[in-house]
């Protein structure tokens, strides 16, 4: 079913350089998340933060009951066993052909049969439409086909949290809808927790059921995809909606004389909310709320053309 990830004032530097500061979020149990964030926020830093391969300075992580920031080493061994990890190129053993690639965990972790070994290999091959391509090694496949092996190690354990570290990185809009279609009807058959860190903006805008922004040393917001997609908050704004005008400039925040310059300039006005993508068997996830729900609960109004079906998917400005 997922389990929730609860944190707390966490803080990370290296040295004197703070990566980010007082992070309190919850991730809820078998939902979607995704974090974005400006290049070198820190996002991949808070993923390895999660499993625990880094040790944040300050605040905790609750995971079924255990704070992995400050736990002996045993409770983390056995609290990792709950996470399957989606790692950016899908860090496979180039000289291992797939099958060998993601049998690895059930071989290194459990005392399975290989028969049975055999059928959760194939199961999970199927699962990222990977049949047939066993015996592949990884130099001879695609990115996209690498990226969906690397998925199929991941879920061999059958984790409660899945972890992508920018599973869309280095694929073409194609492979990335199809990708993002794979996450979908995966979340709605494990029903595991998920979380995304992306730089793609149509995912971050159709794809989760929360979004989080880490910006400046700090998470910015986190909370559902509608709250996210009609703020007007500056930053929150500029960054879903891939704009150059707002507080967000090139390598870091602009100066007074950059936001000066900008001041009377108009900015667009925030387009439609797109409709959630959905399982392609139609049938909805159980975290998935219907359209317009967390806006009505709130009494937002959503920018005009929100949540019709004409805008399922589109990129912002498409
Ligand atoms: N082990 C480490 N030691 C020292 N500094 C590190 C370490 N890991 C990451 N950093 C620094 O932390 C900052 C954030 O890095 P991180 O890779 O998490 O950013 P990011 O938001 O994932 O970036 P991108 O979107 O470009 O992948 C960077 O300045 C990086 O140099």
């Amino acid at each position: 079913m997922g389990v929730e990830i609860k944190v707390n004032d966490l803080s990370k530097s290296f040295g004197k350089q703070l990566i980010w500061g007082d992070v309190t979020l919850t991730i809820p149990a078998g939902e979607i998340c995704v974090m974005l964030g400006p290049s070198g926020t820190g996002k991949s830093v808070f993923l390895k933060t999660l499993i625990g391969l880094l040790k944040p300075d300050k605040g905790s992580i609750i995971i079924e009951g255990t704070d992995i920031a400050s736990c002996s080493e045993r409770d983390l061994y056995e609290i990792r066993k709950l996470f399957g990890v989606l790692f950016q190129d899908g860090a496979m053993f180039g000289s291992m052909n797939l099958y060998d690639n993601v049998a690895f965990p059930l071989r290194e972790h459990t005392k399975k049969s290989e028969s049975e070994v055999r059928a959760i290999v194939m199961e999970k091959m199927d699962l990222v439409g990977l049949l047939g391509a066993e015996d592949k090694l990884p130099g001879e496949i695609s990115g996209g086909m690498r990226k969906r092996a690397g998925l199929a190690r991941a879920l061999v354990l059958d984790p409660e949290i899945v972890l992508f570290d920018e599973p869309d990185s280095g694929l073409d809009p194609v492979r990335t809808a199809f990708l993002n279609q794979l996450i979908i009807d995966l979340n709605a058959q494990i029903d595991a927790t998920f979380l995304i860190v992306t730089h793609d903006v149509n995912t971050a805008r159709t794809v989760p059921d929360n979004i989080g922004l880490l910006y400046h040393r700090h998470l910015a917001m986190f909370g559902p995809r509608e709250m996210l997609l009609s703020s007007e908050e500056p930053v929150v704004r500029q960054f879903l909606n891939a704009q150059r005008v707002g507080p967000i400039g090139m390598s870091e925040e602009k100066d007074a004389d950059e936001l000066a310059a900008e001041a009377d300039q108009d900015l667009p006005p925030l387009p439609p909310i797109p409709l959630q993508q959905e399982p392609s068997n139609g049938i909805p996830r159980r975290s998935q709320r219907p359209p317009g729900e967390w806006c009505r609960e709130h009494g937002v109004t959503p920018p005009p053309g929100s949540f019709e079906t004409s805008n399922a998917g589109l990129a912002p400005g498409a």
